[in-house]
């Protein structure tokens, strides 16, 4: 028998241990004086005690976890497998989830996305998601477009890479972004995920489902400014050519802790591609 369906008995008797404010290895300890193995132990425990978190959740109005992309899962190598290309591991974080990558693309791939990018760029909108429309906002002073995905070799190409790299289907990923900011340009902090409460949202998650993981790389040097900051969290990112950071969210709620924006360009420009992973396949 798995520990998994041990009988409900022992699922009761340990959720009310926890509801009595017992310590999880004080109840670990006491199954094991009982006769049980202490990983035989821990395993229930743990899968009680994750029920009941699940279950406060929703209690509480916030929202299930779901899955996400884990890029660092390979065996804890620090040169993750980008299938064409190995890509270092710089600097990981646990909450939130970010993830510092260096050399994810070449200095020829970057020039050639800004080139591809340049003729197509306009002014960047943010989606209103209270009035279901795409409008240009003050907290959002760069320009950007969109490419379809796989809409030329170079796209295929990265999006394969992230693909293999985040062993998250390639389906499941929107377009790439291109963003250029000007000298003083910047995105406001905010959420990357489509607010669960806003009424436009229902109609953007029938396609794709939620987004779960950004990659934000960075495909020049600004000479000064630009960082990728995560105000909740005190961190930022230097953005440097070819780097990326990876953030993911496993849940559409601020306790993911994900708030980030890019912060003001002070010299020169900065020029990033961004792509947005979905919990489904995206049309
Ligand atoms: O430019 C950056 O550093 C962040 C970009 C970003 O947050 C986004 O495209 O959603
Ligand atoms: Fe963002």
């Amino acid at each position: 028998m798995s520990t998994l369906e041990s009988p409900a008995p022992v699922r009761e008797w340990i959720t009310e241990q926890a509801r009595a404010g017992r310590e999880p290895l004080e109840v670990v300890a006491a199954m094991v004086a009982e006769g049980w193995q202490q990983d035989e132990a821990i395993t229930v425990v743990q899968d009680v005690l994750h029920g009941l978190l699940v279950e406060h959740a929703r209690a509480n109005g916030l929202p299930e976890p779901t899955p996400v992309p884990e890029p660092m899962e390979a065996g804890g190598s620090h040169l993750l497998d980008g299938g064409d290309r190995k890509v270092p591991v710089l600097a990981y974080l646990r909450h939130p989830r970010v993830v510092v990558l260096g050399g994810l693309l070449s200095d020829e791939e970057c020039d050639e996305f800004i080139a591809l990018a340049r003729t197509r760029l306009q002014r960047s909108e943010t989606f209103l998601l209270d009035e279901g429309v795409s409008q240009v906002h003050e907290a959002r002073t760069s320009e950007g477009m969109f490419f379809t995905r796989g809409e030329n070799a170079l796209c295929r190409r990265l999006e394969a890479r992230l693909a293999k790299l985040c062993a998250w289907p390639v389906e499941f990923g929107e377009g790439l972004q291109v963003l250029r900011y000007g000298p003083g340009a910047e995105y406001k902090p905010h959420f990357d995920y489509f607010d669960p409460a806003k009424s436009g949202t229902a109609g953007i998650l029938a396609n794709g489902g939620q987004r779960v993981a950004s990659i934000v790389m960075y495909l020049n040097t600004p000479d000064a400014g630009g960082e990728t900051t995560f105000p909740d969290a005190g961190f930022k990112v230097a953005p440097v050519k070819g780097n990326a950071v990876f953030f993911s969210y496993d849940r559409p709620h601020p306790m993911t802790g994900t708030r980030h924006g890019g912060a003001p360009v002070v010299a020169g420009e900065k020029w990033v591609v961004t792509k947005w992973l979905r919990l489904g396949e995206f049309h």
